[in-house]
Order: structure tokens, then sequence, then C-alpha cells
């Protein structure tokens, strides 16, 4: 459980613009967030997937946010867009071991949602327990981690 309070991203293209409204609803809220950002995409609006999800991905890589939630049909083109900056780690989740464990022992910054795979409440539930999770520093998964992000300093040019 934490005490942190979060400043959070959303995200979503057209195929999961309804999830995005619900969870910007409730991230508005919850006690344990400071700040929610709407990243887009508005109402009727089309744009592609990696356009949102690169753009939500930056701006948790440049710390205007601590972390964020994509959804797109699948939540697939989000995580593998947003895994594409550097220092981000994103994964999507339609469970809540995966949710638990995304921030546990990935640390990732980013859970990806699919509009089309899984149901509103349980896409409401899963951001209502990731706000619990922090990753520990200490944790021997933070090692782990780490490789995956030596390896992308060593080969970013
Ligand atoms: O789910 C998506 C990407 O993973 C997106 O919402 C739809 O993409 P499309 O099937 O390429 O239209």
């Amino acid at each position: 459980m934490t005490t942190q309070r979060w400043r959070i991203g959303v995200g979503a293209d057209d195929a999961g613009y309804e999830y995005k409204a619900a969870l910007l609803a409730d991230l508005a809220e919850d006690p344990r967030v400071e700040l929610v950002e709407d990243y887009g995409v508005g109402a009727r609006e089309h744009t592609a997937y990696p356009e949102i999800g690169l753009a939500v991905a930056e701006a948790v890589a440049r710390g205007d946010v601590d972390r964020a939630v994509l959804i797109c049909g699948t939540g697939i083109g989000m995580a593998i867009s947003a895994n594409k900056v550097p220092g981000v780690r994103a994964t999507t989740v339609h469970d809540s071991y995966s949710c638990e464990r995304s921030v546990l022992s990935n640390n990732c910054q980013i859970i990806a949602l699919g509009q089309r795979v899984v149901g509103i409440e349980l896409a409401r539930r899963l951001v209502r327990e990731w706000l619990d999770y922090e990753f520990d520093p200490e944790s021997p998964s933070n090692a782990k981690v780490g490789v995956i992000s030596d390896y992308e300093q060593r080969t970013s040019a």
C-alpha cells in the first residue's frame, strides 16, 4: 500500500475513448491522485494509437507525469509504442496479478488496457489496484530491471 500521491497521464485512441472517459472520472476523484492529465484523443477524433502512446510515454520519460494508463482496442499497440521511448516500461494488463507484478517486478510506469478485451468494471478495478503498488528499489527485482536499462543505454545512439 502506497501513500504516494500520483501524477497520472491517460491516453487512448478512438477504440479506447469510452474507457478513457470513465477512468479519467475515477482518477479525478481518487485521493491517491494529485494530478490527472488527459492526452487525448478527444471525442470523435481519429488519432492513430502510436501517436498517443508515444506522446504519453514521452511525457512519462520527461517526468511531466509519474505514470500513465493507455487504452486502445487491445492494449497491445499502445504498449508496443510506449516501449519505444527510452526509459519507459509499459505492458498490457488484463488481470490483477499481472497488474501487481508490472509494478513490483518490472517497475513499469505505464499499463495499457484493451477496451475490446476487458469489461469496464475490470478495467476500473485494475487501475484502482495499480495505484496502490509502488516499486521497491531495494527489491531483488531491481537488478533484473537494471539489465534492461543498461542494454537500453548501451545501444541508444
Ligand atoms: O488495438 C489497437 C492497436 O493495438 C487499435 O485500437 C486498433 O488498431 P487496428 O486494429 O490497427 O485498427
